[in-house]
């Protein structure tokens, strides 16, 4: 039987959407993915594939896009100070630029797209980190049909982090067609599914997510402490909290002050909800003033929060930081929108299944670093 290139057999309608866990699989064998070396285990996700540090990464001068006419290998010629062997592991340091190359190459069908994210792990320890292409015009986008390779930009803002070839602080998403929910069909899935536990959401841009300070048992967050020890970035469970974090008592104000520069991680008031056969991903909100913003946000999975698959009351973490001013935040106030899009099928295992998944059911939760 003829097979397209995500493994549908010939004749059935090439459904827009997401791709899932099976597909991108699929998409593997394909040759539309390339990657170096076989997938460790789980490193295809229900709707997302996380992407490996090759053996290379240079330590460049500054951030970068390539633009139309170079490749990020061109680019890296000319801004790179230094080139850092990943093999046996390396430190990044804080408030440096790093370009590193990706295990995982690209030669997608022209009908097929690409996004990336940080993974929450990556995003919970303040690790800038953008996915960027040859030719790219823009960070974490893919154009359909690229062909060619992937690299991270990595920047470690708060914590000095420890990296080795294989460390995944990347995922990539693959989607064929536009199939982001505008307001009126985010309403009706809402109505049949709810989204968030909020009375009468708003649902202009995205379903809207405020911040929590009421608290948790007496907390109502962490801030991070400077100048602490390494994050070793494949070391889940293996530094102490109070090492890394200051936590945050409720003091019944329903307010925090957020000290410029300083980073914390705070939980949404709204547990969140996606439904099976969509994903999610978060974005910031820009409250136009621009004092404070959830920085990375990230990929929600299908299945995260739902019921079914284990994670009632799931709430998402929110990474925050303030930038030139302090800035008041209060209890309920809008800090992100999520953004829902078709999935192309259900993935065959939800978020919340697989051995991997460390954030179902969280209420605030550090990364998984963290005991
Ligand atoms: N700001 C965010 C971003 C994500 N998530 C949740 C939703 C995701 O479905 C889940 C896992 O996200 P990732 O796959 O990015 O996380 P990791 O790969 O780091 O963790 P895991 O090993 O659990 O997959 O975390 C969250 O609560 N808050």
């Amino acid at each position: 039987m003829t097979r397209n290139t995500t493994g549908e057999a010939a004749g059935e309608i090439l459904r827009e959407g997401i791709l899932s866990a099976r597909q991108i699989a699929a998409l593997t064998e394909q040759g539309g993915i390339r990657p170096a070396s076989p997938y460790a285990p789980d490193q295809i996700q229900p709707a997302s594939l996380d992407l490996r540090l090759g053996a290379r990464a240079f330590r460049v001068r500054t951030s970068f896009l390539p633009g139309g006419r170079r490749s990020v290998s061109d680019c890296v010629r000319d801004f790179s100070f230094h080139a850092i062997d990943l093999r046996e592991g390396a430190v990044l340091e804080t408030g440096c630029v790093y370009i590193a190359e990706l295990q995982e190459t690209l030669a997608l069908p022209p009908d097929l797209s690409a996004g990336a994210n940080p993974k929450s792990s990556t995003g919970r320890i303040d690790v800038f980190t953008r996915v960027i292409t040859d030719h790219a015009t823009a960070f974490d986008q893919v154009e359909a049909g690229y062909a060619g390779p992937l690299y991270a930009e990595i920047s470690p803002r708060t914590f000095p982090v420890l990296v080795r070839t294989g460390s995944r602080l990347s995922q990539i998403r693959f989607r064929r067609g536009e199939v982001r929910l505008r307001e009126a069909e985010l309403a009706e899935l809402h109505a049949r599914t709810p989204l968030v536990t909020a009375a009468s959401p708003s649902f202009q841009g995205g379903v809207a997510v405020s911040v929590d300070l009421a608290g948790f048992d007496g907390l109502i967050g962490y801030r991070a402490k400077r100048h602490t020890g390494l994050v070793d970035v494949d070391a889940p469970g293996r530094h102490r909290t109070a090492d890394f974090w200051e936590p945050l008592a409720a003091d019944g104000s329903g307010m925090l002050i957020l000290d410029p520069g300083q980073f914390y991680i705070l939980a949404s008031k709204e547990s969140v909800v996606v439904p099976p056969d969509h994903a999610a991903e978060m974005v910031p909100f820009d409250p136009l003033v621009g004092e404070f913003r959830v920085h990375y946000a990230g990929f929600f999975d299908p299945g995260f929060g739902y019921a079914e698959a284990g994670g009632a009351g799931a709430r998402a973490v929110l990474e925050v930081r303030s930038r030139d001013v302090p800035f008041l935040l209060e209890d309920g106030q809008i800090v992100g929108r999520l953004v829902y899009e078709r999935m192309a099928e259900v993935p065959a295992t939800l978020y919340g299944a697989g051995a991997g998944s460390n954030y179902q059911a969280q209420g605030l939760k550090l990364s998984k670093h963290f005991a």
